[in-house]
């Protein structure tokens, strides 16, 4: 069965400025298949944050097309955007950005609540299911900042699965993790790739996690300089 494509990037360029006008990115083209885990990876500086920005939809001053489930996204209107965020991209930051003074129940909830799909007892459950998916029912109705790094890096996926994302896009997500950690929290993105067909982007700057990921593609110099499959 041929898998759609999820994310397609054409093009994609970018300058800043610092003073004078460099490129950062140049000439990026890449798709990525719905339950596919793919990882950003290269030197400090080569692009790959900025890069992430631009596939998160968070920057918009690019030039190429960017597509999200044949959805072209380029071109926008910033509320528009701001929408499709909520409901189709979830994150998963090096550092979790969890409420301290809420539940754990109740920061997975937040994206839902937002979006304002579902009726609140609906959020709830659904809120309660993901944390379950994670090993965290348990923890539900602690405080977010009672739990241990890692746990608090599981309720970060938890919240950004809530509204079953078409894509998670990944900024470091083991960056402040010990190894044990990182593993666990590996296994889980794998998990939702492959047995639940969730498609994933992180940058990370851990080789064995990138090697350990559906496909890595390097990065150097705002150029990709090679994607490859791992096996
Ligand atoms: N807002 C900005 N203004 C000017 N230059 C920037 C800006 N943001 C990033 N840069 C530069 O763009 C280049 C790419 O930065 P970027 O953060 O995307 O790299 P990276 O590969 O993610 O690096 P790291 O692995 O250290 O996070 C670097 O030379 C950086 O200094």
């Amino acid at each position: 069965m041929q898998s759609e494509v999820i994310l397609q990037a054409d093009k994609i360029g970018k300058y800043f400025y610092d003073p004078e006008k460099f490129r950062v990115l140049n000439d990026i083209s890449f798709t990525v298949n719905q339950g596919e885990f793919v990882t950003l990876v290269g030197k400090s500086g080569s692009g790959k944050s900025t890069l992430l920005y631009i596939l998160s939809t968070m920057d918009t001053e690019y030039d190429g097309t960017l597509s999200i489930h044949n959805q072209q996204i380029t071109g926008m209107k910033q509320n528009s955007l701001a929408a499709l965020r909520n409901e189709k991209i979830g994150f998963v930051f090096q550092f979790h950005y969890l409420l301290p003074e809420f539940s754990c129940l109740r920061n997975v909830m937040i994206p839902a609540l937002r979006l304002g799909r579902y009726s609140r007892k609906e959020i709830e459950e659904r809120a309660y299911e993901k944390l379950k998916m994670l090993g965290l029912e348990d923890q539900a109705l602690k405080l977010s900042a009672k739990l241990s790094g890692g746990q608090q890096q599981r309720v970060a996926i938890a919240r950004a699965l809530i509204n079953d994302p078409l894509i998670i896009m990944g900024d470091e997500p083991t960056g402040n993790l010990d190894s044990k950690n990182t593993g666990i929290v590996f296994d889980i993105l794998q998990d939702l790739a492959h047995n639940y067909h969730q498609t994933i982007v992180a940058v990370t700057h851990d080789n064995d996690f990138a090697h350990r990921s559906d496909r890595t593609i390097e990065m150097q110099d705002g150029h990709i300089i090679t994607t490859q499959k791992q096996f």
